[in-house]
């Protein structure tokens, strides 16, 4: 990072790591997230109106990689665009095979986890995962488990892609960052960013892939990794 930096830029995710075991953002990273004196990225698998939310409610600029890299959400001074990579297609006709081989995206009629997506399609881990794999591998598509979701996603995309992307609108290299996370879906983040670190609650892959894991799950050790890499 450079040597006027206060502090390193983030790339943060949202489920299991801003979040307590009951799902819920632990109101105590709200300060943490609008204090900390360098660019904030939300990193997530959700669709683009839930991080967009979650920033406009904090009171941070919006700074967004949503659908795990599918989309790259930028509005700020230095930036006004929205980056749409790859494309849901795919995903659909695994979604339409899936459905006919006799099972359920499992979010019931209305699917608002689904609604607002633009490259992938996310399924309830309700719902069995092999048949989904299977389908997704023939399409040349990969299924992400999040801990919270199966995502079928193109291979192409990922979060360490749309931090390079974010990175780069922000005049930054992705190697400045700092990235906190907690599942498979953030292992590219972790390869991406010059520094990573793992909430206890996280992944086998995301600590395997991560520099640093915290003694503290979820947003406990969202505010543990800050207090390691933050002012001093
Ligand atoms: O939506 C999910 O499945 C996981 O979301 P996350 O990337 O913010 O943890
Ligand atoms: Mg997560």
């Amino acid at each position: 990072m450079p040597e006027s930096d206060p502090a390193p830029p983030l790339a943060v995710d949202i489920d299991g790591t801003l979040t307590n075991r009951n799902r819920a953002v632990d109101p105590r990273v709200f300060d943490a997230l609008r204090e900390w004196p360098a660019p904030v990225v939300v990193a997530t698998g959700k669709a683009a109106p839930y991080p967009v939310a979650l920033c406009e409610f904090v009171g941070i600029p919006v700074r967004v990689i949503a659908e795990n890299g599918g989309v790259v959400c930028f509005d700020t001074e230095e930036c006004e665009e929205f980056v749409v990579v790859g494309d849901r297609a795919g995903a659909e006709r695994v979604a339409e095979r899936y459905r006919e081989a006799g099972h359920d995206l499992g979010w019931g009629d209305l699917d608002l986890t689904n609604r607002w997506r633009e490259t992938e399609l996310a399924v309830s881990r309700e719902s069995p995962l092999e048949p989904l794999r299977e389908l997704a591998a023939d399409e040349g598509l990969r299924v992400f488990d999040t801990g919270y979701a199966y995502h079928v996603t193109s291979p192409d995309v990922d979060k360490g892609e749309g931090l390079k992307t974010a990175a780069d609108r922000l005049g930054r290299a992705p190697g400045d960052f700092v990235a906190i996370g907690d599942s498979e879906n953030d292992a590219a983040t972790f390869r991406v960013a010059g520094e990573s670190y793992a909430v206890a609650n996280a992944d086998e892959t995301a600590k395997r892939e991560a520099d640093y894991v915290m003694e503290s799950g979820y947003a406990e050790g969202f505010l543990e990794a800050l207090e390691a890499v933050g002012p001093k």
